[in-house]
């Protein structure tokens, strides 16, 4: 059996928040005479250990708004008056997120992991690292049957639409068992049963009713829970325009309206009555207000609040006893694994998600497969014999390489990362891994695609299209190419880490990238670029990659014919490999230093995109 977690009592006492006046828009200060609106108004509750307590009220009655205050989460730039405390002890963010869980409404996991692969992976990142491995997989199993989870155990965890997996209560379960097997004393959960049948829906709260048992202290906000469901929860506060309308035992509550003339209807549902009581009907505002305001008022003055009040006085009387037992559960790592096996963990799932999933990576192979072998046939030549208008096809091959590498690699970064990008926020929130961690385990396993994918297409195009025949050329050729890719897919995180979403990162990308190309010494001559515009040419991965694909391929030429390939005269002829890089205004001298500038974009692309990824992270956890 689990082990009963520290017993945890949650209080809150004169809350008020308020939100500052916005601005209406860029750089424009919100006009004078707007005032803060007052979302929460004086709330005050308490909830003790082995209570499971509902949080109601219609929308927009500030449910979410309490549920962040009270986690500490999520406050943006609220301004908040009163404090909550733990056993008495008013507490910071730190001390609450180091005894509490919080079960968010959107269920967040990496999709191709099976329900008990997911779990391992966090028990290994997230429980007491005090604890022998042996121990954490032994809670895994705990946690699965005790969240009834052993039927879906080793079925894969699915992404809506795209791998079906375990249902949707199964995955509500699977997110408490994720926050469970810390055995976090205190719990928050935000809409615990939204989109789930009403069967579903008991068998979730049954599992939050199954811990409460065991001595966690849990808070749910719930929207149109039925009557079974509300059945299950112990306690109930209901909030309207942000004031307190009952808290308390549910049984409680209804003699409680029926005192103040408000009665439930026998066979209906209390919740169901509760919401539609307190609601502001629009178009009858007034007497909507007047009544939630009755009712707030009355419960001001009954024994339901001395009595909560009472309690609160004497659990912050304890405070000090509290105080060295709550120290210890607070006084846990951020991280609850060390960096060398956050970086094993986080790789594994990588690689596993990569092997798991290896649709993408055959749609590349045969997306390379297929375009290398359209243009190979559009400029297929089988002999090193240049004309002079094949001059001109071979450079535009070769830009074509850099193009399609450059393209296909940001692209397909852009379309995945910022999806992924929720998953991983979620698990940096709560401490699974560090930015870098993740951030060096996706870099190591996709350098496989990166390397494999402008190989099979250069080597495709490189024989069909009549580039210099000779395998050290074609090696060098491939190598500009994989690092032509590797750069932008640089350039790729750089935009997504930094793009809020993926339709933002595909607006923003063809803007940047374009001037970069413009530079690459194929529409317009590198020895005619603006001076005002030099600064770009030094970002073009373009002309690096370029120069050095252009000398590699003509510096072996030594004659080319005078004449075209149906044998008219050129105009003007390139009399051997030199005079084209001559013409391009490119220097065969410049073949290491264009590598390492290669490299180095990749290396400034890259901790550039990391920071915008750590800056993102930090905000979205502060
Ligand atoms: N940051 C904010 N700035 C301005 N107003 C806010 C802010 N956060 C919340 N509000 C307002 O406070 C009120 C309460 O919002 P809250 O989201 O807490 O309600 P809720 O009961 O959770 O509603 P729902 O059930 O619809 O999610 C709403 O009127 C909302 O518009």
């Amino acid at each position: 059996m689990t082990e009963a977690p520290e017993q945890i009592t949650i209080s809150w006492k004169g809350i008020n928040v308020y939100a500052l006046p916005q601005s209406p828009g860029c750089c424009r200060r919100p006009p004078p005479e707007a005032q803060p609106k007052h979302i929460l108004k004086d709330v005050s509750g308490i909830v003790k250990p082995r209570t499971l307590m509902a949080i109601m009220g219609a929308s927009g009655a500030g449910k979410t708004t309490l549920m962040n205050i009270l986690n500490s989460r999520n406050r943006g730039k609220l301004v908040l008056q009163g404090d909550v405390r733990l056993n008495g002890i008013e507490a910071d963010r730190e001390m609450i997120a180091g005894v509490s869980a919080y079960v968010q409404q959107d269920d967040l996991f990496v999709g191709t992991l099976t329900v008990r692969e997911h779990l391992r992976f966090r028990a290994l990142l997230r429980m007491d690292r005090r604890l022998s491995k042996e121990k954490r997989l032994a809670k895994v199993e705990e946690v699965i049957q005790e969240l009834g989870l052993s039927k879906c155990a080793d079925s894969v965890i699915g992404t809506p639409g795209r791998i079906k997996g375990i249902s949707g209560g199964e995955m509500k379960r699977l997110s408490f068992a994720s926050e469970a097997l810390t055995n976090p004393p205190l719990m928050f959960c935000d809409e615990v049963t939204s989109g789930l049948d009403s069967f579903m829906a008991q068998s979730v709260v049954q599992s939050l009713r199954t811990m409460v048992s065991k001595g966690h202290t849990i808070l749910c906000t719930i929207h149109q829970p039925s009557s079974e469901v509300y059945d299950m929860f112990d306690e109930v506060l209901l909030l309207a325009e942000g004031r307190v309308a009952y808290m308390g035992n549910k049984d409680g509550a209804i003699d409680f309206f029926q005192r103040n003339g408000f009665t439930c209807p026998k066979n209906y549902n209390p919740a169901d009555f509760y919401i539609l009581t307190l609601a502001i009907v629009p178009g009858n505002e007034g007497e909507g207000r007047k009544r939630v305001k009755q009712i707030c008022d009355q419960f001001k003055g009954t024994q339901e609040t001395v009595c909560m009040e009472e309690a609160i006085t004497e659990v912050n009387k304890k405070s000090s006893q509290n105080y060295s037992a709550l120290k210890e559960l607070i006084d846990v790592k951020r991280y609850g694994a060390s960096y060398f096996q956050q970086l094993r963990s986080v790789l594994w799932r990588s690689g596993i998600t990569t092997l798991r999933d290896p649709l993408v990576l055959r749609v590349k192979l045969i997306q390379a497969l297929v375009i290398g072998l359209v243009l190979g046939l559009v400029y297929l030549k089988t002999d090193n014999d240049y004309t002079q208008d094949e001059v001109m096809n071979v450079n535009g091959i070769i830009f074509l390489v850099i193009t399609n590498v450059t393209f296909t690699n940001v692209f397909s970064i852009l379309n995945s990362f910022p999806l992924e990008v929720p998953v991983f926020l979620r698990e940096y929130g709560s401490g699974l891994y560090r930015v870098d961690v993740y951030y060096i385990a996706k870099s190591l396993v996709e350098i496989p695609s990166l390397v494999i994918v402008p190989f099979l297409f250069i080597t495709v195009l490189y024989w069909m299209s009549g580039l210099y025949y000779d395998a050290e050329s074609f090696l060098v050729c491939a190598g500009i190419g994989i690092l032509g890719a590797n750069v932008a897919a640089s350039f790729g995180y750089i935009v997504s880490c930094s793009a809020s979403d993926v339709s933002i990162a595909l607006a923003i990308a063809p803007p940047l990238i374009i001037p970069v190309m413009l530079f690459g010494g194929f529409f317009l001559n590198n020895g005619t670029i603006p001076d005002w515009f030099i600064w770009l040419k030094y970002l073009s991965w373009f002309k690096y990659a370029n120069e050095m694909m252009i000398v590699n391929q003509w510096r072996n030429i030594d004659s080319i014919e005078c004449e075209n390939s149906n044998g008219t005269a050129s105009e003007r002829c390139f009399r051997n490999g030199d005079a084209v890089i001559d013409s391009l205004n490119f220097d065969k001298g410049n073949q290491y230093l264009n590598l390492g500038l290669l490299f180095a974009l990749i290396a400034g692309f890259r901790i550039i995109s990391f920071l915008a990824l750590y800056i993102r992270a930090r905000r979205s956890s502060s």
